[in-house]
């Protein structure tokens, strides 16, 4: 629709006013933080001088304490005033420089007056202080902009819905105070601005993408009648945007209740965390927190094994040949991250409740205080009634107690009197003090032998159980590897367990002895990591984490039924919000997890609502109408129409001409102006050789699992780390028959293919693979 010069004159005109009124704002602002500035660093200096200081007697003690009190609420007043200024300040040195984006008229049934509204990332009110010359996009009102067209429309309020005529949708970019584009639009946010924005290049940093919300992605962002909410949508299709947008939503929404640091995002890998850490700071919020579920593990587990992470397993999947022992892996792999080994897990736990606990026994000095035997035969005289975890508290307390009369009758040991010639002053002031203590702080000397013998002694033994009595506080008297090796060993208790016979895997007797050297060599393999952890906890008691009110789990399709089960435990009063796209689990896990349909079950149907997002934004038409052929159900992907260069899939004879293609291409995307650029290989292997290959030649960085960001210049890239990020070209360096040609290859080849946003080109040698789409 054309826009009249005179809208155009008026539009400018507005601009202008608004972002003059801004920079007074800003102006006072600056002038008021300063104050407040000046006047917290004059108070934090003679804060003790406006104090009236005096310990003489009790009256004056409560004077002085009442008077602490008020000087520091002064001091605190002052400081929060300061914070809450230089907030609104940031927000309105963002809003400065493009006030807004966008406009609608509305006219609400019953009422004779059209209002315009204007939406930016931020509200700014007139001086009046009443009426708003921006709202920001996350009022209610703003949900016009991204649900409805011109025409009947309505919107949700806390106190009801409001219905009424829009009359006009208008979209603008402006910089620097000037009116850059600006278009009236209908059915939806116009393609034209989406055209434009996407067709940028990429960036280290993932960008808010406020001005050009989709209307299902909206749906995503302001959903929040459910307890979970699942989102399924293809590669590039704004999943992980959405889900930045949906939680600087919650947290306007819930502003007063609910604080950044209350929620936790899961994220794939630390370089994907990097990625997205600038969204939320970008739209004027706190970051929330942000981890790995390897990080998790890590932390949970502890040093007892060294655990294999999910990176190192697939690099070594990936670089297996078809042998038994790879195909014996795979199973265990899907089975240990099933629902059916969850659930004998669960029954195994409950047959542990009657029988078969293990404990290690307690020793001291080779001397055994409490045997494994007694220990067990004392936790099932236990009540039956009390739960396991409850029952092992109760044995935590008798075993202190047994410990306590051991000591009793250590002191009397001879090492104990040898120790005690050591000691040093320090320890007898020490003694002494315990002792004076004891005595009700009488002033009081070692005057008695006896006493003093006593103390020291008491003071040796103690000293040297303190690591015994911690490893007791921690329950480490529980023999949970012992416990979770035996289903691997005692094959009567483990199908007992298992119930259903149909679910054990064929290999099983392969799956136990792998599992089994693992443990003997003190490793966790990924796939054990989770059930045992889940095993510990059911019988040391679930350690949750209540602080937390929202999870978002970006990349689901790479969990197992079990991590999830484990995230809803760990996390009882948070809602969830998960995103996913099946055609990407690059895990040899992904499969258990089946559909993401299936996640339903966490919370029940009632409690869970499923979204899909099928349009695909990312990549050019061509790319996505290549790369959708390479997966099943592709044809179910929309491609945004954002026209570009067609994909290439180039033959080369060998290694050495396929580098020197790669080097040219490289020079030429360079020299056509793309910044972000990757050489996706298929293992961190492959990486390290093709980055040491390419970087004597041109500058090239290799990205491993611990790279923590990434820069401008041509990256060389495992494609499971490639995940949920994006780059102006990929160059997949070996797209071959012979190198993506399992099944469960495809889908880490698709997920590769798709981190491409303008430009994408395949390289192969000898037969291309049988996934890409033929020409
Ligand atoms: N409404 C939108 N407006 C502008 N850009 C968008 C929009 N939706 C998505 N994009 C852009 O599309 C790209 C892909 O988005 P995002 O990474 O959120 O998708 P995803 O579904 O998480 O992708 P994947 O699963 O492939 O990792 C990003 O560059 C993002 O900025």
């Amino acid at each position: 629709m054309a826009i009249s010069e005179q809208d155009w004159k008026d539009e400018q005109q507005r601009v202008t006013e608004v972002t003059g009124k801004i920079k007074h704002k800003i102006a006072q602002l600056e002038a008021d933080v300063g104050q407040i500035r000046g006047d917290v660093i004059d108070m934090r200096k003679d804060f003790w001088d406006e104090v009236t200081v005096n310990f003489s007697n009790p009256d004056d003690l409560g004077e002085t304490s009442t008077n602490l009190r008020q000087q520091s609420q002064v001091l605190s007043d002052r400081e929060r005033a300061h914070l809450q200024s230089s907030k609104l300040l940031k927000k309105y040195r963002k809003l400065v420089e493009s006030p807004y984006f966008g406009r609608i008229d509305f006219k609400e049934h019953g009422s004779s007056e059209t209002e315009s509204i204007y939406l930016g990332t931020g509200s700014f009110l007139d001086e009046d202080m009443e009426s708003f010359l921006v709202y920001d996009w996350r009022a209610p009102i703003s949900s016009l902009y991204y649900d409805g067209a011109p025409g009947p429309a309505k919107y949700e309020t806390p106190s009801g819905e409001v219905s009424g005529e829009m009359e006009l949708k208008r979209q603008f970019i402006i910089h620097d105070g000037k009116i850059q584009v600006m278009f009236d639009t209908g059915v939806t946010i116009g393609d034209e601005l989406l055209q434009q924005v996407l067709s940028h290049s990429a960036d280290d940093r993932m960008k808010s993408i406020v001005a050009t919300i989709q209307k299902e992605q909206n749906a995503v962002i302001r959903n929040d009648k459910t307890r979970m909410l699942i989102v399924q949508g293809a590669a590039g299709s704004g999943k992980t945007s959405a889900a930045l947008q949906r939680v600087a939503y919650l947290l306007y929404k819930y502003r007063g209740s609910l604080r950044a640091d209350q929620m936790l995002l899961f994220s794939p890998n630390p370089l994907f965390n990097s990625y997205v850490s600038s969204v939320l700071p970008e739209l004027g919020e706190d970051n929330m927190q942000q981890t790995t579920f390897q990080a998790y593990l890590e932390h949970r587990l502890g040093k007892e094994f060294e655990l294999e992470d999910v990176f190192t397993q697939t690099e070594s999947l990936l670089n297996s040949e078809d042998t038994p022992e790879y195909r014996a892996r795979i199973e265990s792999i899907t089975y240990k991250s099933s629902v059916a080994f969850l659930d004998t897990i669960r029954r195994y736990k409950e047959m542990l409740e009657k029988e078969g606990m293990m404990f290690k026994p307690i020793v001291f000095q080779g001397k055994v205080v409490v045997s494994a035997d007694e220990m067990a035969a004392h936790f099932y005289s236990y009540d039956r009634a009390v739960k396991l975890a409850g029952r092992i508290d109760l044995m935590r307390e008798w075993l202190l107690k047994r410990l306590a009369d051991f000591a009793q009758a250590e002191k009397k040991e001879p090492w104990v009197e040898e120790q005690m010639q050591l000691l040093d002053i320090e320890d007898y002031q020490r003694a002494f003090q315990t002792m004076r203590r004891k005595q009700n702080k009488k002033d009081t000397t070692f005057n008695d032998h006896d006493v003093e013998k006593d103390v020291l002694a008491r003071m040796v033994v103690s000293d040297r159980l303190k690591p015994v009595r911690r490893w007791i506080k921690r329950l480490r008297y529980v023999n949970v590897t012992g416990m979770y090796r035996r289903l691997f060993t005692d094959q009567a208790l483990f199908r007992q367990a298992a119930l259903d016979a149909d679910s054990i895997p064929a290999h099983w007797e392969e799956i136990c002895s792998l599992t089994l050297q693992a443990l003997r060599d003190k490793r966790l393999l990924y796939e054990d990591a989770t059930p045992f952890l889940y095993l510990k906890e059911l019988l040391q008691g679930f350690r949750t984490n209540t602080a937390i009110r929202h999870v978002i789990v970006d990349e689901v399709q790479d969990y197992s039924a079990f991590q999830l089960e484990f995230l809803k435990r760990l996390f009882p009063r948070a809602k969830m919000t998960v995103l996913g796209d099946l055609n990407q689990a690059i895990y040899a896990h992904g499969e258990a997890l089946g559909s993401l349909e299936n996640l339903v079950g966490l919370y029940g149907a009632e409690d869970t609502e499923v979204i899909s997002l099928t349009r695909s934004y990312r990549s050019t038409y061509e790319i996505v109408e290549f790369t959708r052929q390479m997966i099943p159900g592709g044809e179910r992907i929309v491609p945004f129409n954002r026209p570009g260069e067609a994909p290439r899939v180039i033959q080369q004879a060998d290694e050495k001409s396929l580098d020197e293609a790669v080097i040219r291409d490289l020079r030429e995307l360079h020299e056509q102006g793309y910044n972000y650029v990757a050489v996706i290989c298929k293992t961190a292997e492959e990486s390290r050789q093709v980055h040491e290959r390419l970087s004597a030649t041109l500058q090239t960085r290799l990205v491993t699992k611990t790279t923590p960001s990434f820069e401008k210049g041509t990256l060389v890239v495992p494609a499971y780390l490639a995940k949920g990020v994006e780059f102006d070209a990929v160059i997949i360096y070996n797209g071959s028959a012979d190198v993506y040609r399992r099944e469960s290859e495809r889908k880490l080849f698709y997920t590769a293919c798709t981190r491409a946003m303008h430009v994408l080109h395949v390289y192969h040698i000898g037969e291309k693979s049988r996934f890409l789409p033929n020409p």
